[in-house]
């Protein structure tokens, strides 16, 4: 049976360089960009199917933060759900995934923050910084989905699992925080 497609707006945040854009290109573009531009603001869309259902997803990347920035207004319209990075290669961003999520928290409240956290650049192995677990014990503290990703290796995987987890995040959210079975498509 075919259904509507649901529009939802996701923000990608975190630290500059640690790989939003591509994350979000390999996802919109299937193409790995090799070369560093920081992002002012840039917003993608595309169509996605989770869990049976169609999404039409407006992807908006934004320009790194730090543990300084002042998160603008538009950071809180309208947008459905936030998907946090940071490379594993770098404490710094590490910081700064968690600074950016209390702002977050500070400005949603008690309605808690539909949210997930990346790991990204988990192909850089010689220069890890951040373990596994440390990332999965910060994600938790927050009640929030983790994964490691990389948008060089293997990296239809990972983005396929960055928009599943947001999307499930977001589905969650909207059925009141009860796990709806039928669309829950995660192991
Ligand atoms: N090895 C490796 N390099 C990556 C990965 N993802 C991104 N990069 C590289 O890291 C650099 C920064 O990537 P961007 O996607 O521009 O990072 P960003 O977070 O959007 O940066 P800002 O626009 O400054 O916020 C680029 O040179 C990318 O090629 C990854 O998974 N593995």
């Amino acid at each position: 049976m075919a259904t509507h497609a649901k529009e939802r707006k996701i923000l990608f945040m975190g630290f500059r360089s640690v790989g939003k854009s591509s994350l979000i290109i390999q996802f919109v573009e299937n193409q790995f960009v090799d070369n560093y531009e920081p992002t002012i603001e840039n917003t993608f869309q595309k169509t996605f199917k989770s869990g049976g259902q169609d999404f039409n997803l407006q992807v908006v990347d934004t320009a790194g933060q730090d543990e300084y920035s002042i998160m603008p207004q538009s950071y809180f319209m309208n947008i459905n759900g936030y998907v946090i990075v940071y490379s594993v290669n770098s404490e710094k961003s590490f910081k700064v995934a968690q600074n950016v999520y209390d702002k977050l928290r500070d400005m949603k409240g008690e309605l808690g923050v539909p949210v997930i956290l990346v790991g990204n650049k988990k192909d850089l192995r010689m220069e890890r910084v951040i373990s596994f677990e440390e990332g999965k014990k910060m994600a938790d503290s927050w009640k929030a989905p983790f994964l490691e990703a990389s948008a060089k290796e293997n990296p239809v995987h990972s983005v396929r699992e960055v928009f599943e987890k947001i999307i499930h995040v977001i589905t969650t959210q909207e059925n009141g925080g009860v796990q709806n079975k039928s669309s829950c498509v995660l192991s």
